[in-house]
């Protein structure tokens, strides 16, 4: 029973998938309340009032998944996770319509002084000429950060009538120009803007990105609004320039500190502000909470997820197709460290064939997780292969060729020791499974499961015998058996099967008999 631990105020009516799964146990506490539980999580769910930090991540040894009922991770440390293997996921698009329309009626609200003036009514006033507003027709936005968020207020500010500046990095100009907007360096954006708004995700790049050096450069009057992360605008400069009457007004969802109490900020009449609301719709958190409650019980169930945010998305389709070789190269991985218990150094990875349809990067990763499984006792998997290998000083090559040897796909991976190098080739072949077909330059062909024992020996008379002999000796029962040699009474090799795992006596044993050159035992589980 998999035990998630649903941290934050996430909408139980999309939480069905994990709800009406038998194999999950919902927990539904704060991290704090939890904190006797955390050893057991498997999978935690949060928004932005949980902190992920790497302290919190070691507390949950069992931890597989953090799931990010939102857009924004910059709540959750993502490289400790990634080191410790776990997948980390967001819910992408489930709230960019309502944070698009929430900076929108903002955006209105700022300019027609909607909050102060329903203050002032309350307060019993009726002071019509104290509330001048500003139309929006006719102002040029500037929108930073050109995103799912930033594109679809870039759409609602067209219908207004607004001319709409965009700075973004990765924007295409085919894109900018296909949504009628005029895509600027930042620092003409800020001259030319009238109203601002920012649509990063909050990074170090774009921390203070806005500030009182570039705000100086911005037309007397400009208004700003931050319904993206609190520090992606300076709130100290922000403060000081409409204190100086630089800046008309502003209008802020997020805080660097949330909640903001006490915040300098919210003593301004020109500021409006909100309590982190850009996403809090029922269509939104729906959607969020179904998005990702289907996406840990999908990786929970040993399927692809779409929206990692450390892990190449791949689809349910694609990840079908590309499985069996994934389950072929990690145990072919699990070979190659069982057959060299040595240091190695480095691993080559050769695809031939159709597996080359794929993103082979994937399945070099699966062949490090089964590589290094029996090696480390941290759990090495898609997420931190790769990261891994590089801490551990093992250098990865990749390469690609045509020559299939007849098969119509052909993986073969070649380890180096400091002393000797290991060779193995394997191909998957419908209806039939899971092939190695190339050991050590010798032909065998078995499938990568069970109880093994690999045998390099000379090819002379007996030897056969005399293993076979010792292992009757203990009572095993060879279940198969495959022999092969390159020429007469030059190297050989046996691969023989056993129902159970061999003890270290018979290894021993086995290891002092005249003529054999090496010996291991492999033990593989299930592909
Ligand atoms: N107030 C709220 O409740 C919500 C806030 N957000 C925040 O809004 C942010 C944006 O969300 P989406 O549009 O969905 O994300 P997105 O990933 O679709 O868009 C972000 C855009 O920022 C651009 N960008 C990155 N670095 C930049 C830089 N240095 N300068 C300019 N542009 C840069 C990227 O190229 C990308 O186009 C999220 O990261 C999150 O922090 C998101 C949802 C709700
Ligand atoms: O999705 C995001 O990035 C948000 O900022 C929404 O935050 P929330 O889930 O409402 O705490």
């Amino acid at each position: 029973m998999y035990q998630i631990l649903v941290a934050d105020a996430i909408k139980p009516e999309g939480l069905g998938p994990l709800l009406e799964s038998p194999k999950v146990h919902l927990i539904e506490k704060t991290v704090v309340e939890a904190k006797h539980q955390l050893h057991e999580i498997d999978a935690i769910l949060v928004r932005s009032a949980t902190t992920v930090t790497e302290e919190l991540i070691s507390s949950m040894p069992n931890l597989k998944i953090i799931a990010r009922a939102g857009v924004g991770i910059d709540n959750i440390d993502v490289p400790a996770a990634t080191k410790r293997g776990i997948v980390v996921v967001n819910a992408p698009d489930g709230n960019t319509i309502s944070t698009a329309e929430h900076t929108f009626a903002m955006m209105a609200a700022l300019m027609r002084h909607i909050p102060q003036a329903r203050a002032s009514l309350k307060n019993g006033e009726w002071k019509r000429s104290s509330f001048i507003g500003t139309e929006l027709y006719g102002k040029n936005l500037g929108i930073v950060g050109m995103g799912r968020i930033g594109s679809e207020i870039a759409k609602r500010a067209k219908v207004f009538g607004m001319d709409v500046l965009v700075y973004d990095p990765f924007l295409t100009s085919d894109r900018a120009k296909k949504m009628g907007v005029t895509s600027l360096e930042l620092a003409k954006l800020l001259t030319l803007a009238d109203i601002i708004t920012v649509h990063t995700p909050l990074t170090p790049e774009t921390r203070n990105l806005i500030n009182k050096k570039n705000l100086l450069t911005c037309k007397k009057g400009v208004y700003l609004l931050n319904c993206a992360r609190g520090g992606i605008i300076n709130e100290e400069d922000l403060y000081e320039l409409i204190i100086k009457g630089h800046i008309a007004g502003a209008a802020i969802d997020v805080f660097a500190e949330e909640p903001p109490l006490g915040h300098q900020l919210l003593e301004l009449d020109s500021v409006i502000a909100t309590p982190h609301l850009g996403a809090s719709t029922k269509e939104a958190q729906l959607n969020v909470a179904t998005q990702v409650a289907q996406e840990v019980l999908s990786f929970l169930n040993g399927n692809p997820v779409t929206s990692s945010i450390n892990l190449p998305a791949i689809s349910k389709e694609v990840f079908a197709k590309v499985q069996p070789f994934y389950e072929l190269i990690k145990q072919m991985g699990s070979i190659v460290s069982q057959s060299m218990p040595e240091g190695i150094h480095e691993i080559t990875v050769n695809y031939a064939g159709e597996v080359l349809d794929f993103d082979t990067s994937i399945l070099t990763k699966s062949l490090l997780s089964g590589f290094f499984k029996s090696r480390l006792d941290v759990p090495v998997n898609e997420v931190n292969a790769f990261l891994i290998a590089k801490e551990r000083g093992l250098t990865i090559g990749e390469k690609t060729s045509h020559d299939t040897f007849g098969y119509s796909n052909f993986i073969t991976v070649t380890a180096k020791g400091d002393n000797r190098q290991l060779g193995i080739s394997g191909t998957y072949v419908d209806h039939y499974g899971s092939r190695i077909v190339r050991l050590n330059d010798f032909t065998i062909d078995f499938h990568p499961e069970g109880n093994l024992l690999y045998v390099q020996h000379m090819d002379r008379p007996g030897v056969i015998g005399r293993v076979g002999k010792i292992l009757g000796d203990h009572g095993e029962n060879i279940a198969t058996m495959q022999v092969g040699r390159k020429q007469a009474g030059g190297e050989a090799i046996m691969l023989l099967s056993f129902d159970n795992p061999l003890s270290d006596d018979i290894l021993r044993k086995l290891k002092q008999l005249d003529d054999i050159t090496f010996l291991y035992r492999i033990t593989l589980h299930g592909s």
